[in-house]
């Protein structure tokens, strides 16, 4: 029995629809926050809404310390909610909001809790104000301090933060991981962001198709994806033919030195983000443009196969025509062909 959430066998047909869950099984220890990774129709939220019981499973369980929730409705699950959208009540002021859930406290101990969260959520002089005033990013800390104020055994994200712009997006997931692990909530999070998924989860399953192609922590992810398809979810590529043989990684840029993986052969070598490092003497890449990104200059360059990538360079001196590369071991990962 798992202390936490188990999805066991877990298949969600759509009446007269497609087959959005297909045989998805999941553990989710208390205390640990998962976050379901996958391209747009791949069946994340179809699996948040049936753990969620907005949905029911078509075959298979959905279990809480060992109990099966099929005939538990939503509201009698225990379980919070936080949407895209933060879906407030226009009507209420934020501290109506957050109040909504904890309705069954005296109005000391609400005011006490509203109060907490509002701090939580740095929002801490803004409990009378009118919704409706307040800018994306603050609705939707609105929205997660109301998720978390009747203390949820689990807390159920669906894209969050995905109506925020950029920098705002990136600054809420840290935020957001900061006070999930803060108040020690188990969360499941769904995002087709990989950057955020890294930055929330402690454990990210892949999904694709209505399947789960890997589970694991980030960091054995991002060390040995078992496959193209997820070391490109994770954010690899380009993905380029490589060799095996004599514990080197024989690629189109030359030799990755000192290969200890378990994959033979004919491979496939997935580039990270820093994969490619300026090297006098490495291989030359053609230039085909350049940018400024956080003070680094990035050359897009044409790998010998014809795809393109990415070499970070310092953002001063004159920019090259060719540049010389090497492939950093420690940031690729071999996969199957
Ligand atoms: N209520 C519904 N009725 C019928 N089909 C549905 C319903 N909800 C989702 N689907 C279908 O199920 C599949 C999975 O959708 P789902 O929303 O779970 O994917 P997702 O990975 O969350 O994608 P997105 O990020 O775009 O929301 C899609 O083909 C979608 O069209």
């Amino acid at each position: 029995m798992v202390n936490g959430l188990e999805v066991r066998e877990a298949v969600l047909t759509y009446p007269g629809g497609p087959t959005a869950v297909d045989g998805v099984s999941l553990e989710l220890p208390a205390g640990e926050v998962l976050a379901l990774l996958g391209p747009s129709g791949c069946g994340k939220s179809s699996l948040l809404r049936a753990v969620a019981g907005l949905e029911p499973l078509t075959s298979g369980q959905v279990r809480w310390g060992g109990d099966d929730l099929a005939g538990v409705p939503v509201h009698r699950r225990g379980f919070g909610l936080m949407f895209q959208d933060g879906q407030l009540f226009p009507h209420r002021d934020v501290a109506g909001n957050i109040a909504y859930g904890i309705a069954g406290l005296t109005r000391a101990e609400r005011a006490a809790r509203v109060a907490e969260l509002l701090r939580l959520v740095g929002l801490r002089d803004y409990g009378a104000r009118a919704v409706t005033t307040l800018s994306g990013g603050e609705q939707q800390r609105v929205a997660l301090a109301r998720a978390l104020a009747p203390r949820p055994r689990l807390l159920l994200l669906d894209e969050p933060l995905s109506s925020l712009d950029r920098s705002l997006r990136e600054h809420l997931a840290g935020e957001l991981r900061d006070i999930i692990h803060a108040t020690g909530t188990t969360a499941v999070y769904v995002t087709h962001d990989h950057d955020e998924a890294f930055t929330v989860a402690s454990r990210i399953a892949v999904m694709s198709r209505g399947r789960v192609l890997q589970a694991d922590t980030p960091e054995r992810l991002w060390r040995a994806p078992a496959s193209e398809e997820v070391a490109r979810f994770l954010g690899y590529g380009p993905v380029v033919d490589a060799v095996v043989a004599d514990g080197q990684v024989r690629g189109p840029l030359g030799a990755v030195a000192d290969w200890a993986g378990g994959v033979g052969g004919e491979v496939r070598l997935a580039l990270g983000p820093r994969a490619l490092v300026p090297d006098d003497d490495g291989e030359p890449v053609p230039v085909r443009g350049w940018r400024v990104r956080r003070g680094e200059r990035e050359l897009d360059v044409t790998l010998p196969d014809g795809q393109g990538a990415v070499v970070r360079v310092p953002a001063d001196g004159a920019v090259p025509r060719t540049a010389r590369v090497r492939v950093a071991t420690e940031h690729v990962a071999v996969v199957p062909r």
